[in-house]
């Protein structure tokens, strides 16, 4: 029962160009022209992992999840509506250009937008890197994870356990300035990927924390380092090793103004093994928050 992965994210951008030559050039991810002026970000077998659509401001639009089948979507559609949350039929036309059969669409108390689909529709063709990059850890794990802003981090951790149906793994809390720490809540769904969704207490302007893409190869981490460096991409965070889920990653900045994780090697979990457990500290070593952009200062 319920979602199985993270399948997709839409972003908006006011200048498209900007994600196609940093999807291509900096992640290796492969651009098409999407209908409407948009752009599919693929990296993988499937059509598109992230929706780039064309608007007057950078912003992430929603995370799109993915049931096994229409009978799943269906309950879970009957789920959510039975515990009385507002939601929304996308039309055909935004399925078609989501390449799924059909998805609706609702919020979160964090004020984040959530599409809920299934049935994927893509050639399934090869993943073609245009600089040779990847291939990058999807399938069952879904695309990666997305890191959304939750001021009122207890009720939307409560709405995605109690009412979506995901299990948290893990707390975090960080210490941000001596009298300012965030909570950070870890939570998956029904694959191995240790989160796929993390709740951060923090405001974010344009509706992302961050996302995170795996690479399957570590010297692709360490090349994209290179590529963050060459095309003078801001870092985020420098090269650091998870405690929770034990992944290496760096964080850098996206032309939608939200952070990309880069990472390797996490394991994947099987859920009946683990109990829910709280760390102390985010990092067994690296992530150093050396970002200067003024707006991503906490306040
Ligand atoms: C702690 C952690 C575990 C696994 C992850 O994939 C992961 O991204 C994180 C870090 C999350 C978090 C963030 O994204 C915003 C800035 C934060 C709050 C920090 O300043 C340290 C931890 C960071
Ligand atoms: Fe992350």
């Amino acid at each position: 029962m319920g979602i199985s992965e993270l399948g997709y994210i839409v972003v908006q951008a006011a200048d498209i160009g900007k994600w196609r030559s940093y999807a291509e050039q900096v992640v290796g991810m492969q651009a098409v022209d999407a209908p409407g002026g948009g752009l599919y970000l693929k990296i993988d077998r499937r059509n598109h992992r992230i929706l780039v659509i064309p608007g007057d401001q950078d912003r992430y639009v929603a995370s799109g999840w993915l049931l096994r089948d229409r009978a799943e979507h269906d309950a879970f559609r009957a789920r959510l509506e039975g515990f009385g949350v507002a939601l929304t039929d996308g039309t055909s036309e935004e399925s078609a250009l989501r390449k799924v059969q059909g998805f609706f669409y609702f919020t979160d108390p964090g004020g984040n937008r959530h599409e809920a689909g299934w049935g994927p529709i893509s050639n399934f063709q090869p993943f073609v890197s245009p600089i040779g990059s990847g291939p990058f850890v999807t399938g069952e794990l879904g695309l990666g994870h997305t890191v959304l802003p939750a001021l009122d981090i207890e009720a939307t951790l409560d709405f995605w356990t109690r009412i979506v149906g995901f299990e948290a793994s893990d707390k975090l809390l960080q210490p941000i300035t001596p009298d300012l720490s965030v909570q950070l809540y870890f939570l998956h769904c029904r694959n191995p990927r240790q989160h796929s969704l993390a709740l951060a207490q923090m405001p974010s302007e344009v509706g992302c924390v961050h996302i995170m893409l795996e690479y399957a190869d570590f010297d692709d981490v360490g090349r994209a380092l290179d590529r963050q460096q060459a095309h003078n991409i801001p870092l985020a965070m420098t090269l650091g090793k998870h405690v929770n889920d034990d992944m290496i990653s760096f964080y850098m900045m996206t032309p939608g103004k939200f952070i990309l994780e880069l990472g390797w090697g996490a394991p994947p979990k099987q859920w009946d093994e683990e109990i829910f457990f709280e760390t102390t500290l985010g990092s067994h070593w690296g992530h150093k928050w050396v970002l200067q952009d003024p707006d991503f200062q906490l306040d």
